[in-house]
């Protein structure tokens, strides 16, 4: 229930700050509804919808009553639907005694979730009711950043099963809720997003949703920016000067890892997730690409090289085990089997310059005279490379807390080879609030490019330490096995893909949830 405006501000996206009182506007429609208990008189104005108890005869000199008549308000940017309230009896023919309108309401609450709300206006004037019931339809009908039909890719193996269930008993209520249109794919396989997405019609969407992990989400926001490409008729090189996806995209975290979710809404909350899509709130992401001589591997988000690539590359062979025990035991056995990657990384530190175009100019220039890019060489632990901050339920300030979803760049860390002991101190750090990377051992870069040359030439056996090895390396590019042979280029575009989703606030008291250290 919206609180009182002038005791304790409304305004339920706007957090509570106080603002200079906006221009006087125009009152669309006045009349009398009960709200609460009591009958009110209530003003549906151009910006916010306000009401006040309507008084009864004023004993004189009571000021009791003062504080009972504030008024209170919510902004209409804050409803997303509009119904007739009616009484209906079980098994009654017919749609029931009109009893008024309700008004359903997105409010912000703490640690970045929304949650969904009504407020009932009871009035049993069909006329009455008829006539604010078409105003409020038209004035929802203006918000035209909201989508009205969406495209839903929805991974039915996503965490134990359980994103069909996530979807049909809390998404779908709330965007039928909001009159959105949507076209469900079960997804039946691997890649079967992706190779929907390059053919199938997009025409009269809005947006797409992925309901899923974040292996269902790089597979769709990669499909996105593929068609975009294609669609563009990028045919060579478009490598480097991608444009942009058409579409927005929505993510409902229903995997076991989502931390791509969670970067976007600061939490990985369903309903928070799916009121972002209808309200149409929209976020720019800086991409990155990785590619190898030349050629585009993918589109992605972060990416991990050494340990975090090994830990993955092992767990994927543990499939049969449920997603928690099996990251676990992959950490657990990955620590055991501590190894460096011998490799050289270069890289182009950021400059501040967010406009792709200037970028790339002076890019050309760089790469002709080589002389900003910085070159290192060792035995490294692992390399992040992270264009997100990458919140997670054991990193809740991020794995790379520095970054920011549209910054223009994106964060090295480089780990050099430690001991054990230190290297765990250090993955221990992720579950508090500073100091991740005070450590001798870690560099930490903010950079636009990156390019990791491993120098040895075999690559890694995630199952026998003695036993064949593999020619390729494991890199987990937003938890998605990726194996090459050779030099790992990454380059960051700022901006090149929307998401459904608002500014976050960072959460200072944070829950951790690691059983393995
Ligand atoms: N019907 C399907 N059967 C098997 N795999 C599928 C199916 N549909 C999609 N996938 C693939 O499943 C992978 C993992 O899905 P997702 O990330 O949504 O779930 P998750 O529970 O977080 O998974 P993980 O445990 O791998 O992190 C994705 O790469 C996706 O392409």
């Amino acid at each position: 229930m919206p609180r009182g405006r002038r005791g304790s501000r409304v305004g339920a996206l706007e957090g509570g700050r106080e603002e200079a009182a906006p221009p006087a506007e125009r009152v669309l429609l006045r009349g009398i509804f009960e709200i609460g208990s009591g009958g009110c008189d209530v003003e549906l104005g151009e910006r916010a919808l306000r009401w006040r108890p309507i008084r009864p005869e004023r004993p004189a000199g009571d000021s009791k009553f003062d504080l009972l008549c504030k008024e209170d308000s919510i902004e209409l940017k804050d409803i997303f639907s509009v119904k007739l309230k009616r009484r209906c009896f079980f098994k009654q023919q017919g749609s029931g005694t009109l009893l008024g309108i309700t008004l359903f309401i997105c409010l912000k609450k703490e640690h970045n979730k929304l949650k969904d709300s009504t407020l009932d206006l009871i009035n049993y004037s069909e006329e009455h009711c008829d006539i604010w019931f078409r105003e409020l339809k038209k004035i929802l009908a203006g918000f035209s950043d909201r989508p009205k039909s969406l495209k839903i890719f929805l991974n039915p193996q996503s965490h134990n099963k359980e994103a069909s269930e996530v979807y049909y008993e809390k998404v779908e209520p709330l965007l039928k809720l909001a009159g959105i249109k949507t076209d469900v794919t079960v997804t039946e396989y691997k890649g079967h997003a992706l190779s929907l997405l390059k053919e199938c019609e997009l025409q009269g969407f809005d947006g797409i949703v992925c309901v899923g992990g974040d292996g269902s989400a790089n597979e769709v926001a990669h499909g996105l920016l593929l068609r975009a490409q294609e669609s563009a008729g990028m045919e060579k090189d478009w490598v480097f000067t991608p444009v942009r996806a058409q579409l927005p995209l929505g993510l409902i975290p229903a995997g076991s890892t989502n931390v791509l979710a969670h970067s976007l809404h600061g939490i990985p909350h369903v309903v928070t997730a799916t009121l972002h899509i209808i309200m149409g709130h929209i976020q720019p992401v800086d991409v990155c690409t990785f590619s190898t001589t030349g050629k585009l591997l993918r589109f992605g988000f972060s990416a991990m090289f050494g340990f975090g690539g090994r830990t993955l590359a092992l767990a994927e062979k543990y499939r049969w085990m449920s997603p928690s025990k099996r990251r676990d035991f992959a950490v657990i056995k990955t620590l055991t089997r501590l190894k460096p990657e011998d490799c050289e990384i270069s890289f182009l530190p950021f400059n501040g310059s967010q406009d792709e175009g200037e970028r790339m100019a002076r890019e050309s220039v760089k790469s002709d005279c080589g002389k900003q890019w910085r070159t290192i060489q060792g035995q490294f632990l692992n390399v992040s490379i992270m264009a997100i901050p990458c919140l997670c339920s054991v990193a809740p300030r991020g794995l790379a807390p520095n970054t920011r979803l549209n910054n223009g760049s994106m964060d090295l860390i480089i780990v050099r080879n430690t001991s054990r002991s230190e290297f765990i101190k250090h993955l221990k750090r992720y579950a508090g609030v500073k100091n991740q990377f005070n450590f001798p051992f870690i560099e930490t870069y903010n950079v636009e490019e990156v390019k990791v040359h491993p120098r040895s030439t075999v690559g890694y056996n995630p199952e026998e330490e003695d036993g064949p090895q593999e020619t390729a390396f494991p890199w987990n590019v937003d938890g998605d096995l990726m194996e090459v042979a050779s030099e790992v280029h990454v380059r960051l575009h700022p901006g090149l893909i929307s998401f459904y989703g608002g500014s976050i606030e960072e959460v200072n008291d944070p829950k951790v949830t690691c059983s393995c250290l």
